[in-house]
């Protein structure tokens, strides 16, 4: 289903990131690597530290340790600069601009890579004229591939859920970035919608770009990944291709969790369903 590329060279490189909040440890001594070609997953429980770990690799946060480098070099601490280097994000929250249009959304995620800047791509300032063309051009490419195209006009905030989750991808990838950073990005969709964001990340790979996500979703992120890591209470619990982390034992245990004392057995929850049946027959004969 996934594909490996036989040579890989190294996107992105992690190495030993610490996140303190005061007293609180939220990420520790991380290393993560994202060769080209590669989808690689993260998860981990809620708190675990994953967006934490993400903010880190964009410049929201400056770590408390460790370096993150993008092909071979340093990553300045500036989200901006980190996104004219080449990696683009979306957020587990949608953080889209509501009252603009589809087109004009992704023309956003474009000034960083035009001379013109935002005003002007959003002004239409004389003398960019060229430019602008460039990137209306390059921005209803990415409508086309993300399935938006006969939505550029609409208003972001009219759109559905699924598809405001698929254009704030289209306005990630509109820096033309080498590596994508998905946080959660099937929070909220359809088993429908979720299959189509699969094929998505897929296109996307295909187009060269290496992908991380963040997924509590873990039949998506086991179709996807070709590598998982799995992050708990801030550190890396486990890491492997997907059908090893799936099968380890400390990470059914730490993610997916082990019945709790008390929990009910077999024999109790048969108890209920025959209840529970028994109940609705009864409700069902009453409303005859
Ligand atoms: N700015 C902050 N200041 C203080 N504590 C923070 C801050 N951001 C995150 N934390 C704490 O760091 C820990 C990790 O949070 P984080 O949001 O990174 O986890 P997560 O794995 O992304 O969780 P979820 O799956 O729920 O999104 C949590 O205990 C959280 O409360």
């Amino acid at each position: 289903m996934t594909t490996t590329t036989t040579t890989t060279t190294t996107v992105l490189d992690a190495s030993g990131v610490t996140m303190r909040f005061g007293g609180l440890t939220a990420v520790r001594s991380v290393d993560l690597t994202v060769g080209s070609g590669e989808i690689v997953g993260l998860i981990g429980p809620n708190g675990a530290g994953k967006t934490t770990f993400f903010n880190c690799l964009t410049g929201l946060y400056i770590p408390t340790e460790g370096t993150v480098t993008y092909k071979g070099t340093v990553l300045p601490p500036k989200p901006h600069l980190v996104t004219q280097a080449g990696i683009a994000r979306t957020f587990q929250n949608i953080r889209l601009f509501a009252n603009m249009t589809v087109l004009e959304n992704v023309l956003v995620g474009r000034h960083t890579r035009t001379k013109e800047g935002l005003w002007s791509a959003l002004l239409r300032l004389p003398g960019f004229k060229k430019a602008e063309e460039e990137s209306r051009d390059r921005a209803m490419e990415l409508l086309e591939f993300t399935g938006l195209a006969a939505k550029a006009d609409h208003l972001a905030r009219n759109l559905p859920y699924g598809e405001q989750r698929k254009l704030e991808i289209a306005r990630a990838l509109a820096s033309e970035p080498g590596l994508l950073l998905l946080d959660e990005p099937t929070a909220g969709m359809n088993p429908q919608e979720t299959r189509a964001t699969e094929e998505l990340v897929f296109a996307i790979r295909d187009k060269g770009i290496a992908v991380l996500v963040i997924e509590h979703d873990i039949r998506f992120i086991m179709n996807l990944c070709d590598r998982v890591a799995v992050l708990v209470q801030g550190e890396k619990l486990v890491e492997g291709p997907a059908e090893v982390v799936q099968a380890d034992e400390r990470v059914i245990a730490a993610y997916l969790g082990t019945p709790f004392e008390g929990a009910p057995g077999k024999e109790e929850l048969a108890e209920v369903e025959a209840a529970e049946a028994e109940a609705h027959s009864t409700t069902e004969g009453d409303a005859k």
